[in-house]
């Protein structure tokens, strides 16, 4: 059969990677062949399964196995590899030295550019799922793999040591293997206790790149490898390197896996969601771009008529501003925009940072993003300055400009090391370029009622951020919010809203109202773009 399709088989790589998972299979889909083709899917190839075994199985454990004869596994493998040109191959569960021996043999012949070898051997829930008399034969397999994703347990099976207690002797075993056999390894610590969970890529030549991402404290950790292994050979399949590789799947499986208890899927270790990303850019792309507020009236007479403008969907219960309003204008946007307020404290970069779960490098994005936005945040306000009428409004955006600029350098002192973005991004450069042309070119109050929501919902966000233990990951950084300095300076910038209001004409107010609808919803879209980066691109 193999010669009959040539014409068909193309070397060149797809824009898709076409990925063939060899392995077992989870009918509770966390797991095995589903958890293989999910993630594939996840991390943007064409997925292929071949079954090696069928495990009886879900969230509790391994209940049976049964393994076709070999001869059917070969005509598997083959019907795929006649037909199809494969970027990347990932193994999981072989189960018996005569599956491994039939891999082998048919690899002998169809050697992928990139094969991925996950050493599968104990289930999560401590079932075996390697015959021990097969474990020679998977170490000896293990030699032909560009990578193998071990994990502790396992990686002490190929060196024949004993189980490694802490990362450095992790490395270090695998620093030995890899020399000696050629083939990188990458060393997980998932099953270690350490705060930071770091899947570290070891060269042969003894390189070591390491990816860190935080511990989360969850249960839903079934099928953690065979997706870590998955996502990084479809990566690799389609020509990434392995630290690019490697930060996308680890970034990727640490959102999947901070989601997995929601799905509410078994009651014993759940598996994680291995979509969860993929829906919540899916909802980010349908909220962007989005239509400015068009329900404020031409003109506004009456702080009553703008109470009663309603954008979006409000929340049951009115939101109380932990910053009261200067008077009742301000009393009015506040219940205009409340609808985006509910929204800011639900989204889940703030719930992210809250808990702890947020990726690292999202964090830093956003914080890079942040200086950069206090840069050209403070022009709004100098210009501001420049066009007020009267020394004390002139000193408070004036000061409020130099303030701004202070915090911008403290961010970048304390915060932002190397290697950041120093471009500002879309949303980034949106939310800027819309201040300071609005501050510069449209009437005072207009300019005013822009700059309020960075003071307002700022304050409001570090008002009703919960109490965190020292060793949160971000304790620090959400200790910043509490500054009493804000709220002070949150109550000047009402006051001087407030009173532009007062004084400005009808349609100028409803100008305003819009202004500040829409910078609150450029606040959500800030947070927000801290998810929407790619980690690893
Ligand atoms: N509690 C956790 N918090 C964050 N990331 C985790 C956690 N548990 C696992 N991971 C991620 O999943 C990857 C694989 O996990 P682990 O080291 O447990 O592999 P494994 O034992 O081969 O998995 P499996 O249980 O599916 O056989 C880790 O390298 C890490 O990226
Ligand atoms: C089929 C299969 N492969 C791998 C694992 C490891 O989690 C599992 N539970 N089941």
């Amino acid at each position: 059969m193999a010669s009959s399709y040539p014409a068909h088989l193309s070397s060149r790589t797809a824009a898709v990677p076409r990925v063939l998972s060899i392995a077992g299979t989870d009918p509770s889909g966390g797991a095995g062949t589903a958890a293989d083709l999910k993630s594939i899917t996840a991390a943007g190839g064409y997925g292929m399964s071949v079954v090696t075994a069928l495990v009886a199985q879900n969230t509790h454990g391994v209940r049976a196995i049964h393994t076709p004869p070999t001869d059917f596994l070969t005509a598997q493998l083959r019907a795929v590899s006649d037909d199809v040109t494969l970027d990347a191959v990932k193994t999981g569960m072989l189960g018996t030295a005569e599956t491994i021996a039939a891999v082998s043999a048919w690899l002998d012949e169809h050697q992928p550019q990139v094969l991925v070898v996950d050493p599968v051997m104990v289930a999560t829930s401590g079932d075996r799922l390697l015959e021990p008399d097969a474990e020679e034969a998977m170490v000896q397999f293990c030699h032909r793999a560009t990578v193998v994703t071990p994990n502790i347990h396992e990686l002490a099976v190929l060196t024949g040591e004993d189980c490694a207690q802490d990362e450095q002797q992790a490395l270090a075993q695998a620093r030995r293997w890899s020399a000696q056999t050629g083939v990188a390894v990458v060393v997980k610590t998932g099953h270690l206790t350490s705060r930071r969970v770091t899947n570290t890529w070891m060269a042969p030549n003894g390189t070591q790149t390491p990816v860190e991402s935080t511990r989360l404290d969850t249960t839903s950790t079934h099928g953690t490898g065979c997706s870590l292994a998955a996502a990084l050979a479809t990566r690799l399949g389609r020509g990434d390197t392995p630290e690019a590789a490697l930060t996308w799947a680890t970034g990727w499986l640490h959102e999947s896996i901070a989601h997995g208890a929601a799905l509410q899927v078994g009651s014993g270790h759940g598996p994680v969601d291995h979509s969860h990303r993929a829906r919540r850019l899916q909802a980010a792309g349908l909220a962007t771009p989005w239509l400015a507020p068009d329900t404020v009236p031409a003109a506004l007479e009456s702080p009553e008529q703008l109470a009663a403008v309603t954008v979006g969907v409000n929340p049951s219960e009115p939101i109380h501003a932990a910053v009261p309003p200067a008077g009742p204008w301000t009393a009015s946007l506040w219940a205009a925009g409340q609808y985006i307020t509910a929204q800011i404290a639900d989204c889940d970069f703030v719930t992210a940072l809250v808990d702890g779960t947020l990726a690292d490098r999202s964090f830093r994005f956003y914080l890079a993003q942040d200086a950069l936005y206090l840069g050209q945040y403070a022009r709004a306000l100098a210009a501001l300055a420049a066009r007020s009428e009267g020394l004390e409004a002139q000193v408070f955006w004036a000061e409020s400009a130099a303030g701004c600029l202070k915090d911008e350098a403290e961010l970048h002192r304390t915060w932002l090391g190397e290697g950041l973005e120093t471009v500002s991004g879309p949303v980034t450069r949106a939310y800027t370029d819309f201040l300071v042309a609005t501050a510069l070119g449209q009437d005072r109050v207009v300019g005013a009622a822009a700059v309020l929501p960075c003071f307002w919902l700022y304050a409001q966000t570090g008002a009703t951020l919960p109490e965190v233990a020292q060793e949160h990951p971000y304790a620090a950084w959400l200790g910043t919010y509490g500054d009493p300095a804000f709220v002070t300076a949150t109550q000047g910038a009402l006051a001087h809203v407030e009173r532009e209001f007062e004084q400005a004409s009808p349609t100028a107010r409803a100008e305003a109202a819009r202004a500040y609808l829409t910078a609150c919803r450029h606040e959500l879209e800030f947070f927000d773009q801290g998810l929407r980066i790619e980690p690893g691109q």
